[in-house]
């Protein structure tokens, strides 16, 4: 009889065990003012950050880290997470959703990917919630130690001689690809699918990613300011967010661009309520959530039609659902179950990322994979990495952008083009101007 191979070992063998303290901390200073510069111990992309409002979460240096490729990310991320949990030393202070132990996360949106997916724990957190702020130590001694309060950084700088060159997928080509997307969906064999396409900004001295991070919450107030492993960004799109019990998720899918004269971007918004185009599209998306959280849930509530999410740069159909969690799934098993929803895949789902791999001639990398925390319990708030770049590893004065637009049988192709250029403003914006 031949043996069996041996069983991997287990990952809580391997995942150190962490002392963890949280403590309330008196500060009404804004959380992004808190994130230290590079220096030799803090290169930028240790930086983390989930902020919207003044509330949320920032973090750096770091504790521990993972990371795992392939279809098999997300349930090696929660292994590996619950491993941790489960030898964590934690004592809080304060034990609310994202105290004690937490994690930061961004994930690949494709199984194919050649980047991997991260889970970060940073080494200091400070996170507020309802204006109660606290502190967050996490550190591998066996030891509880004094906290020491953290100081307010000096300015971040701003990027300089910003240029921007097409990435993998130039104008021309996406709108090429949008009119192969079409002829697909009118031929039948699928509904909808989101294209994307990128950008490389490069400045001439390396990006200071809290720059990025601070204009992006300034202006885009109905957004979660994210920062996980240099991917940056500003997303409206809430995946999911389990608090104690309570499941919610924002679904945005059909968009309209602003003009800047607020009289005709109401005029714009009643259109955009109206448009059998974006109607379909958003149904295709609330659907994908709706049926991904029904086995996690014992009621839901989906409300029957969307309201115009109002922002800077562009407007949005969107969908609040709320649900009650039935089971103890996680926020990560949560997202990793809901991605990737029509919102950025398409309709049906395996058809979609077929035709993404096909037409797209692009890496995502992690744009328009999960991005966002998770606590020892399970609570966190994931959102979808849209509006956002990533820092490229081997070159930090370089950042790609990427944006995307739904493809359903009414799409054009320039319109689709220039929605794209919509979507890439907040980060151009935010890399450009002072
Ligand atoms: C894919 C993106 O956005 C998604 C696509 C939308 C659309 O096509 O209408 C709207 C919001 C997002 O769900 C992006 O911003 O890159």
């Amino acid at each position: 009889m031949s043996s069996l191979p041996a069983p991997e070992a287990p990952a809580a063998a391997t995942a150190p065990a962490v002392v963890v303290r949280t403590v309330p901390l008196d500060s009404e200073e804004s959380l992004l003012a808190y994130l230290p510069a590079a220096g030799a111990d803090g290169q930028p992309e240790t930086l983390v950050s989930w902020v919207r409002r003044g509330d949320g979460l920032v973090g750096w240096g770091t504790a521990l880290e993972f990371s795992a490729m392939g279809a098999d990310r997300f349930r090696a991320a929660e292994a590996w997470w619950r491993s941790v949990a489960s030898r964590a030393v934690v004592r809080d202070e304060v034990g609310v959703p994202g105290t004690g132990l937490v994690c930061f996360g961004s994930f690949p949106f494709a199984d194919d990917s050649s980047d991997s997916a991260r889970l970060v724990v940073p080494s200091t957190i400070v996170g507020r919630r309802d204006g109660q702020t606290w502190l967050t130590s996490v550190t591998l001694e066996p030891q509880l130690r004094p906290l020491e309060a953290p100081t307010v950084a000096s300015d971040p700088p701003s990027p300089v001689g910003v240029t921007f060159a097409d990435g993998s997928v130039s104008p021309s080509d996406y709108a090429h690809a949008v009119a192969e997307a079409v002829q697909r969906i009118s031929s039948g064999r699928l509904d909808k699918v989101v294209l994307a396409r990128d950008l490389i900004a490069t400045a001439r001295e390396p990006i200071d990613p809290r720059w990025v991070l601070r204009r992006l919450a300034e202006r885009y107030e109905n957004t979660w300011v994210f920062a996980v492993a240099g991917l940056l960004g500003a997303t409206p799109e809430l995946l999911v967010r389990r608090d104690q019990g309570l499941i919610t998720s924002r679904v945005l899918a059909g968009t309209i661009r602003r003009t800047g004269d607020d009289e005709a971007d109401l005029a714009l918004a009643a259109s955009l309520a109206r448009s059998s185009k974006d109607l379909e599209e958003h149904e295709y998306a609330v659907r994908s959530v709706a049926e991904a959280l029904a086995p996690h849930s014992s009621s839901m509530n989906v409300p029957e039609a969307p309201f115009v999410l109002h922002l800077p740069n562009v407007m949005h159909l969107a969908t609040d659902v709320a649900a009650v969690s039935a089971d103890d799934a996680s926020s990560l098993t949560l997202a990793a179950s809901l991605h990737p929803s029509a919102a950025v895949g398409g309709t049906p789902t395996a058809e979609a990322v077929a035709l993404i791999g096909e037409l797209e001639h692009m890496d995502r990398g992690r744009y328009a994979g999960p991005v966002g925390w998770m606590d020892a319990r399970g609570d966190g708030a994931w959102g979808i990495a849209l509006r956002s770049g990533a820092i490229l590893p081997d070159d930090p004065t370089s950042i790609r952008l990427y944006a995307g637009c739904g493809i359903v049988a009414g799409s054009d192709p320039e319109s689709e083009v220039a929605e794209s250029n919509a979507k890439l403003i907040p980060m151009r914006d935010a890399l450009t101007s002072s």
